[in-house]
């Protein structure tokens, strides 16, 4: 048990009806799940305000309630206490409550629309190969150093967060990397952490359903930089041309990286090929197993971040060419009739123009690639017509399909893409709802050399239609079917 004063410590209170002198048991915001003695924090939501719900709470034993506007009617064993924001007032008593964990180890975000779970998880596993125990919070999932936690988020709620943190205290971790969505910024799940450094991948179309604009979407993504303390650093792409937009209103030291432009921490690709690329970092070659231009820049971020972190650069070089690609990135395999099944997660119009572009560049022939893609439902619908037109553009064939469908029809996913098919290419597209078929279609299609791109869903292992998830493995169907095919 706690006291509540001492959670609510830093808790702008604008009233207070009670005794904030009360034990505790635990916070709570969601009245489902509150439990005797405690305090449930009301917060107003994208579908549903939790101020509805007070009642609910106090039913099941909620103690106190934090709310930001006072309910008409009070009861008196109960300590109801006024904040401006529920969402806030959440992150902050959510760190009291776990003993501000972010303060006892090196926490860095990452944040930008793409590649935060390629950076946090490549740092995680360089600073693992350099003997630290490390932490990660991620997209896949969350790790207190060898221990693995499964996450439903990228940034997950301030609870999930704070208790993590603390986990990864008590096993001792030094490092603590993860990654910092925008709806994780604009829903404050990650206010109040303290965070030795920040980085910005890149800044692409993206979440405007939620985020009316895209000026929102970027000034979203730049609080994390506004509120980095005096001594942090800020790390920044600044061939992006929202780069240095991050570091207008940063008390951080400020620091850059780029492939196209005189920066801080530089890289140059001299070599690339399907297993691997040769980079230049700074004057210093380096082999890595990624590949693509995308991934060039992921590597300088993480160079530069573990450089500013104190490694040795020799050292991080060498790590930094030991690394392995992160489950459903890129993730291929050759099949015995020699046909290329690339799985990754290119859910945005920019990552799937980089994949494919990483594609093409590696065609050596007049070898087809076959692009099985869809778009998730109950997201950002704008993206869908850019994401056909660049997946008809730019392969020989495109299979669209279903992702991920929520509560919408998938046909009508399928069409919106199929609104940014130029005619000129309509002939190269074909609609299979049922993604598994759609994967089949692509197999039977290739013959030796073709490559297979199935986009949108990466690692992911399931398949989430009207609220419920079916096993969906796109890099274990892809090649079950192949070997069925005998290719
Ligand atoms: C749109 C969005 O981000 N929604 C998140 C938000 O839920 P919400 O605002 O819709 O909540 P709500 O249903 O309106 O309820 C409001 C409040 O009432 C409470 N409530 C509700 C019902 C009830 O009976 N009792 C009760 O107390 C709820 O617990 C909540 O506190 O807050 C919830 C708790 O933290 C999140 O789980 C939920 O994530 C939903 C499931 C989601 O799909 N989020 C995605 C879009 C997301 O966050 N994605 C980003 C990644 C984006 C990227 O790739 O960049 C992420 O970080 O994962
Ligand atoms: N630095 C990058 N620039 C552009 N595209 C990238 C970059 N890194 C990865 N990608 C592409 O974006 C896809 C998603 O990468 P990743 O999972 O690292 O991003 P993310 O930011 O974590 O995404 P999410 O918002 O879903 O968490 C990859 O599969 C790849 O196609
Ligand atoms: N973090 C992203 C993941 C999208 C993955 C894609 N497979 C989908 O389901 O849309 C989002 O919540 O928008
Ligand atoms: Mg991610």
């Amino acid at each position: 048990m706690k006291a509540l004063k001492d959670i609510l410590y830093g808790v702008g209170l604008s009233a207070v009806s009670g005794s904030t002198a009360i034990l505790v048991n635990s916070i709570c915001f969601d009245s489902r799940l509150v439990g005797m003695d405690d305090v449930f924090i009301a917060i107003k939501g994208t579908l549903t305000d939790g101020h509805n719900y007070i009642d609910q709470a106090i039913a099941s034993g909620a103690k106190a309630v934090v709310c930001e506007s006072m309910p008409d009617k009070l009861i008196n064993e109960v300590t109801y206490v006024e904040v401006t924001n529920g969402n806030a007032a959440l992150a902050i008593t959510a760190s009291n409550f776990y003993g501000n964990p972010s303060k006892n180890l090196k926490l860095v975000g990452v944040t930008g629309t793409n590649g935060k779970t390629t950076i946090s998880s490549l740092l995680y596993q360089l600073f693992k190969k350099a003997g630290f125990k490390v932490g990660l919070i991620s997209t896949i999932k969350i790790m207190v150093d060898n221990k693995e936690y499964a996450t439903s988020h990228t940034t997950p709620d301030a609870l999930t967060i704070n208790r993590h943190l603390a986990l990864m205290n008590e096993a001792g971790v030094e490092y603590c990397f993860m990654e910092v969505s925008s709806h994780g910024i604009h829903q404050k799940r990650t206010q109040g952490l303290v965070f030795e450094g920040a980085i910005f991948s890149n800044l692409s179309h993206d979440h405007l359903d939620y985020h009316n604009t895209f000026a929102e979407y970027r000034d979203t993504k730049k609080i994390l930089f506004d509120e980095l303390p005096k001594g942090a650093f800020a790390l920044t792409n600044i061939d992006d041309k929202n780069g240095l937009v991050m570091l207008q209103n940063t008390k951080a030291r400020k620091y850059t990286y780029a492939l196209k432009t005189y920066a801080d921490y530089r890289a140059q690709i001299l070599e690339n090929q399907f297993d691997g690329q040769l980079l230049k970092i700074n004057d210093n070659e380096l082999w890595s197993k990624l590949i693509g231009h995308f991934n060039a820049y992921n590597m300088l971020a993480i160079y530069a971040t573990a450089d500013l972190l104190g490694l040795e650069k020799l050292e991080i070089l060498r790590l930094l060419s030991e690394l392995d690609n992160v489950d459903g990135r890129f993730q291929y395999f050759i099949s015995k009739e020699k046909i290329t099944a690339i799985v990754d997660y290119a859910h945005t119009p920019d990552a799937l123009k980089n994949v494919l572009d990483t594609i093409n560049t590696l065609r050596t022939g007049n070898e087809n690639v076959i692009t099985v893609v869809g778009c998730g439902g109950d997201r950002d619908r704008s993206k869908r017509p850019v994401m056909g037109h660049i997946a008809s553009e730019m392969s020989n064939k495109a299979i669209f399909t279903s992702d991920n469908p929520r509560s919408e029809v998938p046909q009508t996913i399928i069409e919106e893409m199929e609104k940014g098919v130029e005619p000129h290419n309509t002939k190269k597209i074909l609609a299979i709802e049922n993604r598994k078929q759609a994967i089949k279609a692509a197999c039977q299609m290739a013959v030796a050399n073709d490559i297979i791109l199935v986009a949108g869903k990466g690692h992911e292992t399931y398949q989430e239609t009207n609220g419920k998830r079916v096993n969906f493995d796109d890099f274990k169907i892809v090649k079950e079917i192949l070997k069925s095919l005998d290719k």
